[in-house]
């Protein structure tokens, strides 16, 4: 019992410090903790000032006591002040963003901008609409919305200093040698019609003055307005010549006719005669007196009769040749009609589809591509089935024709057409958009299957033996894909494509991107 007493002795003086120790844990973490909220609840001053007062109560208290009890309170106010400022600022966020979002939209509005700043411009706001989870997040936003209103400002103030005016007179120049390049690319003419066209086509490859290039507007709208005329000539002379096969055929018809009328007189005399000459014979025989005045009586009429018997037939073999020669007439006359008929039908098929077709690479024009892309759009809307749509446009372009010429530019183009065609599937659409730009529709594809495909097909370009001035020249080509999705506009779906080349374009070219 006696070595019993020590023992607990020591048991007690263990737990007692074992329990102060675990209270002096307890106060450190407790003080940790207290300096934590205190170094917090600093960062916060300034947001609201309610929330300022709530905090330094806060912070006085945990200054003062350890006792958890007596925070309670104040931790529970405070934390229901935050959750009203934390409302209260997911409202500002959106005002924030929309307040942006209609900035930027503005600005997009302005006439003259330059293009570069319109990619940048249309990707912030794409930034700007996502969603943000702090009011913070918007600053590098603004920061850019700003830059891009200073380079606007910028290029205006540039546009209407007078010294300025080289720059817009260039811009004005090449916007139009642009559209008047598209527009000629979509036209398409046979024989002189075409050769001007591609004349006109060679010399917007230079830098033409307004004045020249007003000529090449003059000309252009020229070759359209002969070319409409042709096909109205051509349509006047079928429709005049067709009125003249059937006056032709009215006429030979009422000759027959009239032809036949006067045989069928004739012959009507004639039978009347034959009649008479039948009744004439009976009544002189019976006053024959004898057989030999008979038998002279009746060879003579015989005689008569014969001749006239013969005379019947050959107007009956008159009439035959008079119906059979106005037939055959008709039958010419409606022969020549139906050729001419039908190479009238052609020359409008082949219009028809020459002004669907590209006159240089003779894939679908943009016109074409412009009816496709409603059908597949409608498909799309219809059945939901994926739907892509890929920008294609040859790299550095410009240098072959700047080194090698515009045949051999022409030349490139006929080949990377071709073979951008064969590699499709029968169900996809390839169209020439304009320039050294092609645009492919894949139905029935999802963007990440795509990947694959279209990166062999950029190898097998670049792969292509192209020749200039006996040197192997390689051309490269760039890929901006995007997939259709909910919502979509196909404006809105195109600008994404191109959103994507441009992309692939500034990564370095040779590639393919996707948005
Ligand atoms: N030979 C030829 N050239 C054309 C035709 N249509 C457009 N071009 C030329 O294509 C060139 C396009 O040049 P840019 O738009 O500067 O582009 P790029 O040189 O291809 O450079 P990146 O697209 O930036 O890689 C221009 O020089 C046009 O004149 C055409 O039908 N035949």
């Amino acid at each position: 019992m006696n070595n019993q007493q020590p023992d607990l002795k020591l048991q007690l003086q263990d737990a007692i410090g074992a329990r102060k120790a675990l209270e002096q844990t307890y106060e450190r973490q407790f003080q940790l903790l207290a300096q934590f909220v205190q170094r917090l609840s600093y960062l916060c001053k300034g947001i609201d000032l309610d929330l300022d007062n709530r905090l330094a109560k806060l912070r006085a208290e945990l200054a003062r006591s350890v006792d958890l009890e007596k925070l309670l309170p104040f931790i529970e106010e405070t934390s229901q002040q935050i959750k009203l400022l934390e409302q209260r600022q997911q409202q500002e966020i959106r005002q924030v963003q929309s307040e942006l979002t209609e900035a930027g939209r503005l600005l997009q509005k302005q006439r003259g901008l330059p293009d570069q700043l319109r990619r940048d411009l249309r990707q912030l706001l794409t930034k700007v609409e996502q969603p943000a989870a702090t009011l913070q997040a918007f600053l590098p936003h603004l920061s850019n919305l700003t830059q891009l209103y200073q380079l606007a400002l910028k290029a205006k103030q540039q546009l209407e200093q007078p010294d300025a005016d080289e720059d817009r007179y260039s811009h004005i120049c090449r916007q139009i040698t642009l559209e008047l390049t598209n527009l000629l690319s979509e036209l398409s003419f046979a024989g002189k019609g075409a050769i001007e066209v591609e004349q006109i086509k060679g010399s917007l490859l230079g830098n033409l003055s307004v004045e020249a290039l007003l000529d090449a507007c003059l000309r252009t709208i020229g070759i359209i307005v002969r070319g409409i005329n042709e096909e109205r000539l051509s349509a006047e002379g079928f429709l005049l010549r067709l009125n003249d096969a059937l006056t032709g055929v009215q006429q030979a018809v009422e000759a027959t006719l009239l032809g036949s009328d006067k045989l069928a007189e004739k012959l009507l005399n004639l039978n009347q005669k034959i009649d008479a000459q039948i009744d004439h014979l009976g009544k002189q025989s019976q006053q024959a007196e004898n057989l030999e005045q008979l038998k002279k009586l009746v060879i003579q009429r015989m005689n008569e009769l014969t001749l006239s018997l013969q005379e019947k037939q050959l107007l009956e073999e008159q009439q035959r040749q008079q119906i059979q020669l106005t037939l055959a007439t008709m039958e010419t006359k409606v022969r020549e009609l139906e050729l001419e008929a039908s190479s009238f039908r052609e020359r409008l098929a082949e219009q028809t589809f020459r002004s669907l077709r590209d006159s240089l690479t003779e894939i679908p024009n943009r016109a074409a591509y412009d009816e496709r892309l409603q059908l597949e759009f409608k498909r799309w809307q219809r059945f939901g089935s994926p739907l892509c749509i890929v920008l294609a446009d040859v790299d550095h372009f410009k240098n072959i024709n700047d080194n090698y010429g515009h045949s051999a530019g022409d030349k490139t183009l006929k080949i990377i057409a071709k073979t951008l065609q064969q590699s499709i599937r029968q169900t996809d659409f390839i169209a020439r958009y304009g320039g050294e730009e092609f645009v492919i529709l894949l139905p029935d594809s999802k963007l990440q299957d795509l990947l694959e495909p279209l990166n062999a097909l950029r190898e097998k370009i670049k792969q292509i033996p192209f020749k200039f001035k006996n040197k192997r020249v390689p051309i490269t080509i760039s890929f901006g894909v995007t997939e259709l999705k909910t919502g979509d506009t196909l404006q809105l779906a195109f600008e994404r494509a191109d959103e994507a080349l441009y992309q692939a374009k500034k990564a370095g070219r040779d590639r393919v991107a996707t948005r």
